[in-house]
């Protein structure tokens, strides 16, 4: 199944809980063409669709905790596939989560060419997030679950960026900058890219 994925790019895109990466996505689909798959994304479509994995999903996204990987990455995975045909290359944007996760994705997938890291500080990103959540209707941007996120995201997550460091493909963008100037750094990082 993943053999209709070989040979495109793949950009693995991760910061912390509201850093800007889906804005950034937005803005390398525009700019390169890239399918753009947002782990957190797959997972709320799977909630909204109302199956009973869906409702399982939504309790532990309330909570601020992470799904179980393979659900992860068969959705990803999936939808890869179905846009196979069509894409340049993909942005997987909120993935991986933790080391395992990268590891897993690329004994199924394939190994990513650039690691984006959108970086913000803690503060930032709360406050961003408090500001989403005035009007994003996501049941976790509430300060509560933000402050259980971004635990999670140091705890689990910055070891992540540490594992590709040793791979060389790790890029690191300010977004505390304005959109535009953090998106000029990003393109600088995407067609540096080998
Ligand atoms: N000032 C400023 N605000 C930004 C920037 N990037 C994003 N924001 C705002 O911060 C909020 C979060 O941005 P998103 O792109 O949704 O962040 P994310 O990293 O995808 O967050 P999650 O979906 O929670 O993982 C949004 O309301 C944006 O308008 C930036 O570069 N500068
Ligand atoms: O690989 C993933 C991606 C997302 N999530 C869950 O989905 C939520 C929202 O993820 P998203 O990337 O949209 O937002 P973030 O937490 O980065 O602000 C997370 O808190 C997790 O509960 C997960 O468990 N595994
Ligand atoms: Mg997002």
């Amino acid at each position: 199944m993943a053999d209709k994925i070989k040979g495109k790019k793949i950009i693995f895109v991760v910061g912390g809980p509201g850093s800007g990466k889906g804005t950034q996505c937005e803005k390398m689909v525009a700019k390169y063409g890239y399918t753009h798959l947002s782990s957190g994304d797959l997972l709320r479509l799977e909630v909204a669709s109302g199956s009973e994995r869906g409702k399982n999903l939504q309790a532990i996204m309330q909570k601020g905790e992470l799904v179980p990987l393979d659900t992860v990455l068969d959705m990803i995975l999936d939808a890869m596939v179905a846009k196979a045909d069509t894409s340049k290359g993909y942005l997987i944007d909120g993935y991986p989560r933790e080391v395992k996760q990268g590891e897993e994705f690329e004994k199924k997938i394939g190994a990513p060419s650039l690691l984006l890291y959108v970086d913000a500080s803690g503060p930032t990103m709360v406050k961003r997030l408090m500001k989403r959540g005035e009007t994003s209707g996501r049941a976790d941007d509430n300060e509560e679950t933000i402050k259980k996120r971004l635990d999670l995201y140091y705890k689990a997550t910055e070891p992540v960026i540490a594992f590709y460091e040793g791979r060389g493909i790790v890029r690191k963008v300010n977004s505390e900058l304005p959109v535009d100037e953090v998106f000029a750094a990003v393109a600088k990082a995407v067609d540096g890219m080998k």
